[in-house]
């Protein structure tokens, strides 16, 4: 197995607050990582870290197999960053953005790398539309080929598919998946659940703490969380009863049906013994990511947002 990231202790602070607090980071070579987690946890913070654009506090290791941070400018080099908002030139079409990154990255042969990015990322029949007038599908695509066309062999992409219709999610992610097939590796936040299930593996990061880390299976089955679910007429009303009551930790809608969740099995099937009932029929299913993450924000939330 060979990692592509390997890095122990990652901090960074800005003035007296932490934003990332010693996460340690193992990625295999051409594996695809969600990196999941609310608003603010630091995931823009880490994968700015991890391509030599933000300096560490604290952290060491390799990346592509050179030493980190040392090494950071050979790092960047090697490595693609797609940011959260398209910051290319709108008044410039595709052809001459993709140009211009081109000579950013100083090519060799300008025209020919661009002739190919534009065939590989499926763009060669719009090249002369501007950025500006594309749809947000083509705008992440376009985005995509100008951090991909210096060959990286690592890829960081922040959010690339926010607000973006599911058509052109699936798209991209296939694409995704065609570049790890070469060999790629992708580390991508996402606050996407279907992403998420997409990925080799998973990285959560709550508070600038990584505090939970696999296959999504892996991840579900560790949080130790048991979920039933209760189906019959309106069952979703029942959401705010049953939430009050002791061994349930999470009472969540899902269309007309009911989640119902908790980590101590007992008292959870205590809580909705009474519910047992016509109309409701109620089977054990096994707990979403999503359940799994809320869950995880709930029980890792800091004591004075438990207590409010
Ligand atoms: N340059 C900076 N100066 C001060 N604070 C910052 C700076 N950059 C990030 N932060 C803070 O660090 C925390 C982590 O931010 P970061 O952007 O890494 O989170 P995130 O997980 O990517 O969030 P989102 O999902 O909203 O993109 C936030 O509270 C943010 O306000």
């Amino acid at each position: 197995m060979t990692l592509a990231i390997d890095v122990e202790g990652l901090s960074k602070s800005f003035g007296t607050f932490k934003a990332v607090d010693n996460i340690s980071l193992q990625i295999e070579q051409g594996h695809i990582t969600g990196f999941l987690g609310p608003n603010g946890s630091g995931k823009t913070t880490s994968l700015r870290m991890l391509c030599g654009l933000l300096t560490p506090d604290t952290g060491h290791g390799q990346v592509l197999g050179l030493e980190f941070p040392r090494e950071a400018e050979a790092i960047k080099r090697q490595t693609g960053y797609m940011t959260q908002r398209f910051s290319l030139y709108e008044d410039l079409t595709i052809e001459e953005n993709l140009t211009f990154i081109a000579r950013v990255y100083r090519l060799a042969h300008v025209q020919d790398s661009v002739d190919q990015t534009l065939e590989r990322l499926g763009l060669t029949k719009r090249r002369k539309q501007l950025a500006g007038q594309l749809s947000g599908g083509w705008k992440q695509r376009l985005a995509l080929a100008a951090a991909v066309m210096h060959d990286p062999k690592l890829l960081l992409l922040d959010e690339p598919t926010a607000g973006v219709d599911p058509q052109a999610r699936r798209d991209f992610w296939d694409r995704i998946h065609g570049l790890a097939d070469e060999g790629m590796t992708v580390l991508v936040s996402t606050h996407y659940m279907d992403e998420a299930e997409r990925c080799h593996e998973i990285a959560y990061i709550f508070n600038g703490h990584l505090i939970a880390r696999g296959t999504a299976d892996q991840v579900i089955a560790e949080s130790r969380l048991v979920t039933f679910e209760a189906e019959g007429p309106r069952a979703d009303r029942l959401a705010r009863e049953l939430a009050a009551r002791p061994g349930v930790e999470m009472a969540a809608p899902f269309g007309e049906a009911l989640h119902v969740s908790g980590t101590d099995r007992a008292a959870l099937e205590a809580a909705i013994q009474s519910y047992r009932r016509e109309p409701y029929r109620w089977t054990e299913v096994q707990p979403t990511l999503e359940d799994v993450f809320i869950n995880l924000m709930r029980v890792h939330a800091p004591a004075e947002v438990k207590a409010a």
